[in-house]
């Protein structure tokens, strides 16, 4: 059956989702640590706002490797051969993923820091406790 508009609109956004996931290394692995980040997250009890900064900063560090991925091939199409200009957009799409994800670094040590600190402290309280 046929499918409207925005169904097959929807299915070359998942094909490319499927093509990134299985080609790209990096990917899997900032969706693996992101997933990771927002378990910690949960148990510690970071609140709704600061989750939500943490989603968008995740998105920014997946959306920026898609890009990536999306020009490389972009550039792949256009050349094979040693190109300088070519060099230089493979350059600076890589680099926009090192800034996104440093910025997540940054976030997450900003957000993460108090709530470890009120770990820490409890469960120092708590050895303390028991002597
Ligand atoms: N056609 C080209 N001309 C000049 N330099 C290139 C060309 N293709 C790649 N390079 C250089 O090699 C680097 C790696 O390119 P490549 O396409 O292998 O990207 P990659 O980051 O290794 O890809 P992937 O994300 O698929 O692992 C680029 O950042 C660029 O410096």
């Amino acid at each position: 059956m046929p499918r409207g508009g925005f169904g097959r609109s929807l299915g070359y956004a998942l094909a490319g989702l499927a093509h990134a996931w299985r080609t790209q290394a990096n990917l899997r692995f900032h969706f693996g640590a992101a997933l990771l980040v927002l378990l910690a997250a949960f148990m510690l009890g970071v609140p709704a706002g600061e989750l939500s900064l943490l989603c968008l900063t995740i998105a920014l560090v997946l959306v920026a490797e898609m890009f990536n991925t999306a020009l490389e091939a972009v550039v792949d199409l256009y050349t094979r051969r040693y190109h300088p200009l070519a060099r230089v957009a493979k350059d600076v799409a890589a680099g926009a993923v090192l800034l996104a994800a440093i910025n997540a670094v940054v976030v997450g040590v900003l957000v993460f820091y108090p709530y470890l600190m009120a770990l820490l402290h409890r469960i120092s309280s708590a050895g303390g406790g028991i002597k």
